[in-house]
């Protein structure tokens, strides 16, 4: 997957089949809008599967309703595994004050799209001006085709980003995985903390939220550790550390199970797989340490069996 994150780098090397929308958080709806883009670059030889988006992450930082699921990193690196080959993410700015004639011409003249994919209440242009129909004119006009995706339901629901993150203030992983079509994860380099963890027993990885995420229910969580590529069993506390201080900003602290080893600087994946219980204040660090004993024997039943 190759990442570009602004319009001037748009040079695909051949036709594209386009897959539009912001998805956040990749989830079933989402792959199936890529998915499709990637069908169509199979079956027509030699089309680019492009899965067309933009960042909110530069600039306007407006905080979102609810939050964002993952940052810009992680949603191309989804968006890739879905299927895209090349993912675009220009500023939100570089295209928020288009028209809809000249947003038609930057994906099927500069994104050569010949192909685009996209739900049916997609908007675009100035304010969202434009929906699916004008879209399917343009695109007609370019000799593109337009594919309108159904969306995907579960369980009688339809899947999308507002009901994942109601699903993780709930505490919900589970449901949350079954929506995104994978584990909910916090992915970023570790941290250094307060050192507290280790003189406790429990030496914990610390990783601080992005900016403007949508935060699971705070408490403490049996999780797995991609460390070097290996799923590792762990346990992980979602929440501001009440017991050691007022002022944490909210974070992931994650200890690994059996495990010993220097992680600092380096890049891991913590995956939520069952919450355990809320994040408590306690009156003192001997309480706590006992309650983390209690919580990775619960984590190891619930990783290992
Ligand atoms: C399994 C687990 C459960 C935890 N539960 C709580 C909790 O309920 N309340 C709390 O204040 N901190 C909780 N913590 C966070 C610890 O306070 C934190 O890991 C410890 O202070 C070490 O911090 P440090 O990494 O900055 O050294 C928990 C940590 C782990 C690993
Ligand atoms: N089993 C383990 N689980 C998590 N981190 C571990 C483990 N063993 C060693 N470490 C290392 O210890 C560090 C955490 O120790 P800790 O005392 O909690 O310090 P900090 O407050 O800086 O996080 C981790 O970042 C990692 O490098």
């Amino acid at each position: 997957m190759k990442l570009i994150q602004s319009l001037q780098e748009i040079h695909p090397p051949r036709p594209t089949a386009v897959a539009l929308g912001f998805f956040d958080g990749v989830h079933l709806g989402h792959r199936a809008v890529v998915g499709a883009a990637a069908a169509y670059a199979k079956g027509a030889d030699g089309l680019l599967p492009v899965a067309f988006s933009f960042s909110t992450a530069r600039h306007a930082p407006q905080k979102k309703a609810g939050g964002r699921i993952y940052p810009d990193e992680q949603r191309a690196l989804l968006l890739g595994e879905a299927g895209a080959r090349l993912v675009v993410l220009p500023p939100f700015e570089a295209i928020a004050s288009m028209e809809p004639r000249e947003f038609a011409g930057l994906l099927c003249g500069r994104l050569q799209a010949k192909v685009v994919c996209c739900g049916a209440d997609y908007r675009f242009a100035k304010g969202g001006a434009a929906g699916v129909r004008e879209l399917e004119e343009l695109c007609g006009e370019y000799g593109a085709h337009l594919e309108i995706v159904k969306p995907v339901t579960l369980g009688g629901e339809r899947v999308s980003t507002t009901l994942i993150r109601q699903a993780l203030a709930a505490g919900e992983v589970e449901k949350a995985a079954r929506l995104l079509g994978g584990c909910y994860f916090i992915d970023t380099v570790v941290r250094t903390g307060r050192q507290i963890g280790r003189t406790l027993g429990f030496p914990t990885i610390n990783q601080p939220f992005f900016y403007n995420a949508a935060l699971p229910r705070f408490g403490v969580y049996a999780a797995f550790a991609v460390v070097d590529g290996k799923r590792l069993p762990a346990v992980a506390n979602i929440g501001v550390k009440p017991t050691v201080g007022e002022h944490f900003a909210p974070g992931a602290e994650t200890y690994i199970l059996d495990f010993n080893r220097d992680l600092y600087g380096q890049r891991v994946r913590v995956e939520l797989c069952a919450f355990l219980r809320p994040e408590e204040r306690y009156d003192s660090l001997e309480e706590l340490k006992g309650q983390i004993a209690r919580d990775c024997e619960q984590a190891r039943l619930h990783c290992i069996g």
